[in-house]
């Protein structure tokens, strides 16, 4: 069995975040000895991510998971030589393919298609410049292997221009750039590409342009996109993994049942499986990811049992004693099983996932995960990073520079919180605007010293439940801006936009403030990027406790409960006061993190 973390209130108080009392982190570049320290996480994830540290560091001195189980939370420090893990429980935690590890110089190129080869078909935008290099991740695919990474939104979207010719954007989320931040030249990409095409033409060329960006389609109608994505994934699963409840009997109506959008997953399932298995061959390792596809593991495997299958979960994995509400249950929590690992972004979700499938299963959890018809399938945290020199070296940019000058010249003589979110209700935005209102009104004098800028990149706009909060967003910010705002200055500046990279880089390395209140949130990338880009302004990171990345980055940022409205003001002006030294010691413990643990890390760590 897995073993409980300790409390959050255990590891560190809020009270003292809110109150600005500072930790001591040990000076520039040290790493708190105590993994306790950072407040609020699971000791197994926040010992996952110092090893990570000291390891790069190129220290012998090692941190040992001494688990008994994946999910274990017993940690203890160990003197070894060597940089690589010995407990069994750690080293063979990964999903390693079964036909050996050749050397990458005498591996057989794979085959990648009608013409090509893959060292130079499959480098498309995604990777247009540089060589995408070998890595640690296909040392280890068997010959002519690759790895398949299957998930519901491509890293590219399919679009029409205004004169109707196709182009091909990168697609917008946290998946789709913590998967950007994965480089090898034996990856390749299966998923939705984020338009309904009928027209045999349309799907050929467009079929043909992904395929140079290493990319295959797989094309869903519009009827199934409506039941399937906008209904049983982002309407069912994912207000239930994010504690948000199941839709209310009167929002179901008879076209949008229960059982005909459960009827459309199955059916999205399966295309993405015929997909899949139409390009598979002996050696690669197909990699699903997220709650759109929790029954792929079980159809791959019936396609053919010896495939190498993995499955990794973004968002959180809730408490069984939520998730067994879900009317289907049992049937995803045993197709999910058929894999051979399943991977979380924390150690908490694996353990919500191991009790599930013990309480709904009746199966045992055991030493490296869960025994399901008679082999043990390997469940455990992986937390995602992100590729931090991607971020830092954009600031270099002089599309970049002329943007933070603009900024500048825009926001001078004011101090500028950022939030960056889909507008999603799981990203917390009614109550960080609530928060900011109550901080403007207890506060005089700052609403025209202060402004918040807030991207809400437009997400799902197809479910009711999104258009509504769009409604309610507005709201807030019209009623904010009318009570504070003057002739020459608003409190909020508020875009329903997606921002271009340059712009958004430009605003993380500026900005004084990152106000980040998720009601849940698996992990939360944008955190890690305000993070990575402020290595000069050292700007203060509000953060939920609620959203993934609270584990990992708790000492540095000031942890907030989004619910305690005046929790998140106090924390709002203990940010904006925040003195130089405590703001350059508290960036200084999160950088060291988001710098050492990438996502490239990531996903080495998951396949080896
Ligand atoms: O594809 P969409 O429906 O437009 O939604 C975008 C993505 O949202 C979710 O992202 C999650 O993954 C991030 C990276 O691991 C994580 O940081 C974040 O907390 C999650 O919300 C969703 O899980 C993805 O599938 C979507 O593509
Ligand atoms: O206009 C924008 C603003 C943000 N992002 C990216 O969207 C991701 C959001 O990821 P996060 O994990 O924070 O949340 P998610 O949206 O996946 O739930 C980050 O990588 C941002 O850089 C984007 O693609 N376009």
């Amino acid at each position: 069995m897995l073993h409980a973390p300790p409390p959050l209130e255990a590891a560190g108080s809020p009270v003292a975040h809110n109150r600005c009392l500072l930790r001591d982190l040990g000076g520039h570049g040290a790493v708190p000895a105590d993994p306790s320290a950072l407040y609020g996480a699971d000791a197994a994830t926040t010992q996952f991510l110092l090893e990570r540290i000291l390891r790069k560091r190129g220290t012998a001195r090692r941190l040992v998971t001494s688990s008994s189980s994946p999910g274990s939370s017993s940690v203890g420090a160990a003197d070894t030589d060597s940089g690589e893990p010995q407990d069994p429980a750690v080293s063979a935690h990964g999903l390693v393919p079964v036909s050996g590890s050749p050397d990458r110089a005498d591996r057989t190129p794979a085959a990648s298609g009608p013409g090509t080869s893959p060292a130079t078909a499959l480098h498309g935008p995604l990777e247009s410049t540089a060589q995408v290099p070998a890595s640690r991740l296909s040392a280890h695919l068997g010959p002519g292997g690759r790895i398949l990474i299957v998930a519901n939104r491509l890293p590219v979207t399919a679009k029409r221009d205004p004169v109707k010719k196709w182009e091909f954007p990168s697609s917008s989320g946290g998946l789709v750039s913590a998967l950007q931040g994965v480089k090898d030249e034996e990856l390749m990409f299966v998923g939705w590409p984020g338009v309904s095409v009928t027209d045999d033409d349309d799907q050929t060329f467009i079929k043909n342009e992904l395929f140079k960006k290493r990319c295959v389609p797989v094309f869903l109608n519009e009827e199934l996109m409506d039941q399937y994505y906008s209904g049983y994934c982002n309407n069912i699963l994912w207000p239930l993994f994010h504690y948000l409840g199941l839709p209310q009997g009167h929002k179901v109506n008879k076209t949008k049942d229960f059982k005909s959008q459960l009827k459309a997953y199955t059916e999205a399932n399966q295309m993405f499986a015929d997909t899949v298995c139409g390009i598979s061959k002996e050696g690669d390792i197909i990699w699903c990811h997220d709650y759109h596809l929790m029954l792929l593991p079980k159809l791959l495997k019936q396609f053919n049992t010896n495939m190498k299958v993995g499955w990794f979960l973004h968002t959180p994995f809730p408490s069984s004693e939520v998730y067994q509400a879900l009317p289907n249950r049992k049937e995803l929590l045993q197709a999910v099983l058929e894999a051979d690992l399943v991977g979380f972004h924390t150690y908490e979700y694996a353990r919500h996932f191991v009790s599930a499938c013990t309480s709904l299963l009746g199966l045992e959890g055991r030493l490296g995960g869960i025994e399901f018809k008679e082999r043990i399938v390997k469940v455990d945290a992986f937390p995602i990073g992100i590729d931090a020199q991607h971020f830092k070296e954009s600031l270099d940019r002089d599309a970049v520079k002329v943007k933070i000058t603009d900024f500048e010249s825009v926001f001078a003589g004011r101090k500028v919180m950022l939030g960056v979110d889909r507008l999603d209700m799981i990203k917390g935005l009614l109550q960080k605007l609530l928060a900011y209102e109550k901080f403007l009104e207890e506060n005089k004098g700052w609403e025209s010293e202060v402004v918040l800028v807030q991207i809400a990149v437009p997400t799902r706009t197809d479910v009711p439940e999104y258009q509504e909060l769009k409604s309610q967003v507005h709201e807030m910010v019209g009623r904010v801006n009318g009570k504070f705002g003057t002739f020459k200055t608003y409190p909020i500046i508020y875009l329903d936009q997606t921002v271009e990279f340059e712009a958004l880089c430009a605003l993380y390395a500026i900005t004084d403030v990152a106000l980040i209140t998720s009601l849940r949130d698996g992990m939360n990338l944008v955190s890690y990027e305000y993070v990575a880009c402020q290595e000069s302004n050292k700007g203060v990171l509000i953060l939920s406790e609620f959203a993934g990345a609270a584990q990992s980055l708790g000492a540095g940022a000031i942890i907030v409960n989004p619910w305690n409205i005046a929790e998140v003001a106090n924390a709002i002006k203990c940010a904006l006061d925040m003195p130089s030294g405590e703001r350059e010691r508290r960036h200084r413990h999160n950088y060291e993190i988001v710098s050492a643990h990438t996502a490239q890390d990531w996903a080495e760590n998951y396949v080896w």
